[in-house]
């Protein structure tokens, strides 16, 4: 069993909106790995964070996501910061990874005051920079696919996944 599509990205690239869309219009289920920690957890990501710190959290988040790629085949989205774990990204070596790419401009608009996102605390726009500077790499070696998402709503996001996907099974190739 694989995920249709796994979406990776930085914190308000739209992975958890748009995961919920693909699977409506695959007629599947969505999958979000914050949500699967929160619920094996039984505290919100902020609150693991908070108290019990990072390294807590990054050691469910990667429980959680290698679950998800071995039981869930509709749509999965990941944390932003899934990717960090070395074993995770060995781990979607084989998958359908799509990295929803978003600029610092957009993103800061999305995520508003980081209320829930433990890591934007401070200076929100200094904090994603600084994500988006380091991780960028990261997201772009683990994925088979980019797609756009500034100044773009999620459905039109989605639409492009689905263009992406689909059109890459009836050619019978991946394309980049
Ligand atoms: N393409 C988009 N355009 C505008 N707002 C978006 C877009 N995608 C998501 N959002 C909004 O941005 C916020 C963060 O989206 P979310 O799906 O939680 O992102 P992620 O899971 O990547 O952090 C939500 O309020 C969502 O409604
Ligand atoms: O980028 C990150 O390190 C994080 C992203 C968050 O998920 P979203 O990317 O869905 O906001 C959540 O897992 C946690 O706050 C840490
Ligand atoms: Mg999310």
């Amino acid at each position: 069993m694989s995920p249709r599509v796994v979406l990776i990205g930085p914190m308000g690239a739209g992975k958890t909106t748009v995961a919920r869309l693909l699977a409506d219009s695959w007629g599947v289920t969505a999958r979000d790995t914050d949500d699967d920690v929160e619920t094996a957890d039984g505290r919100e990501v902020s609150e693991i964070f908070v108290d019990s710190g990072e390294a807590h959290f990054r050691a469910l988040e990667s429980a959680a996501v290698a679950d998800a790629l071995a039981t869930h085949d509709g749509v999965l989205s990941l944390g932003g910061g899934a990717v960090l774990d070395p074993e995770t990204r060995t781990l979607l070596e084989g998958h359908t990874v799509v990295f929803l790419r978003v600029g610092l401009a957009d993103a800061v608009k999305r995520v508003g005051l980081g209320i829930g996102r433990p890591l934007l605390l401070g200076n929100v726009r200094s904090r994603i920079k600084a994500l988006l500077d380091e991780r960028t790499p990261i997201y772009e070696a683990a994925a088979t696919h980019v797609v756009d998402t500034d100044g773009r709503t999620p459905d039109e996001v989605a639409a492009e996944v689905v263009a992406r996907l689909d059109g890459a099974d009836i050619d019978g190739g991946v394309t980049p």
